[in-house]
């Protein structure tokens, strides 16, 4: 640039002055710097993480809830069979599995969302994020789980249940297990999926196969267990000639 061309200053002394408008902090090119900050951040936290199961649930479960008890033992067997145990950070079943998975001395994660009545981490959180966007935190949960516990749950569960589900049907990802924990709370749920989307061709009859209903947490474990042990690699020594 020449003569009427030339900017006033350098560039430096622009990105130092700290006068002049601020409405670029709210455009979305900024906007796109912050997402990619997020992804980062998450995938530099997570990366070297190891085996881990995502838990789902209400975040309106009290601590006198049947299902709070289901939570706790579930984060806690998952930690005892080596898994890190993921939530979403916040309070109810997500506080619920963060307590049993850390009271039994697991890597116990939570990845917090920014929403307007947001209460924070729950205390028994050891590792977290907050993230501000829905889409990098979901992105977090598919990545580095390696199945899915869905405990009663209200929009927000079921919206991680038929994300996780969507995105095995489209073989966007490996198939991996999910389970609803709770058959009195999903039959009904179960029910209509049977008998009026799969009857109504909406689904094929191996969507419904990739959900396992029960109550018995040993089973679900079990189940995540099989899944993690059936896919790491057979050490040489094990493998058939
Ligand atoms: C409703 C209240 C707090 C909400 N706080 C949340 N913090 C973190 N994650 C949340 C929160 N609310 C929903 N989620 C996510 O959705 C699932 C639970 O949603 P549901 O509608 O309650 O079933 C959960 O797995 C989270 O990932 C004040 O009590």
């Amino acid at each position: 640039m020449r003569r009427g061309q030339v900017d006033t200053g350098t560039t430096d002394q622009r990105l130092l002055d700290s006068a002049g408008s601020t409405d670029w902090v709210h455009t979305d090119p900024w906007r796109v710097l912050r997402i990619q900050a997020e992804f980062v951040e998450g995938f530099g936290a997570l990366a070297e993480l190891g085996p881990a199961i995502a838990v789902f649930g209400s975040a309106r479960t009290r601590g006198e809830d049947p299902d709070y008890l289901v939570g706790e033992k579930i984060g806690g067997r998952l930690a005892e069979e080596g898994f890190a145990v993921i939530t979403g950070g916040g309070p109810g079943a997500m506080e619920a599995a963060n307590k049993g998975a850390s009271e039994a001395g697991g890597v116990s994660v939570g990845l917090g969302i920014e929403l307007p009545f947001e209460a924070g981490l729950n205390p028994w959180v050891d590792r977290g994020i907050n993230f501000r966007y829905f889409f990098a935190r979901k992105t977090m949960f598919v990545k580095y789980s390696q199945g899915f516990v869905v405990l009663p749950g209200g929009l927000g569960t079921f919206d991680e249940l038929f994300e996780a589900l969507t995105l095995v049907q489209t073989q966007k990802v490996t198939s991996f297990p999910v389970v609803l924990m709770g058959t009195s709370y999903w039959q009904g749920l179960l029910d209509w999926l049977r008998g009026t989307v799969l009857a109504g061709g909406k689904i094929s009859p191996d969507d419904l196969d990739l959900l396992t209903l029960t109550d018995d947490v040993e089973e679900a474990v079990a189940l995540m267990v099989k899944a993690r042990d059936g896919a790491l690699p057979t050490p040489p020594a094990e493998r058939p000639e």
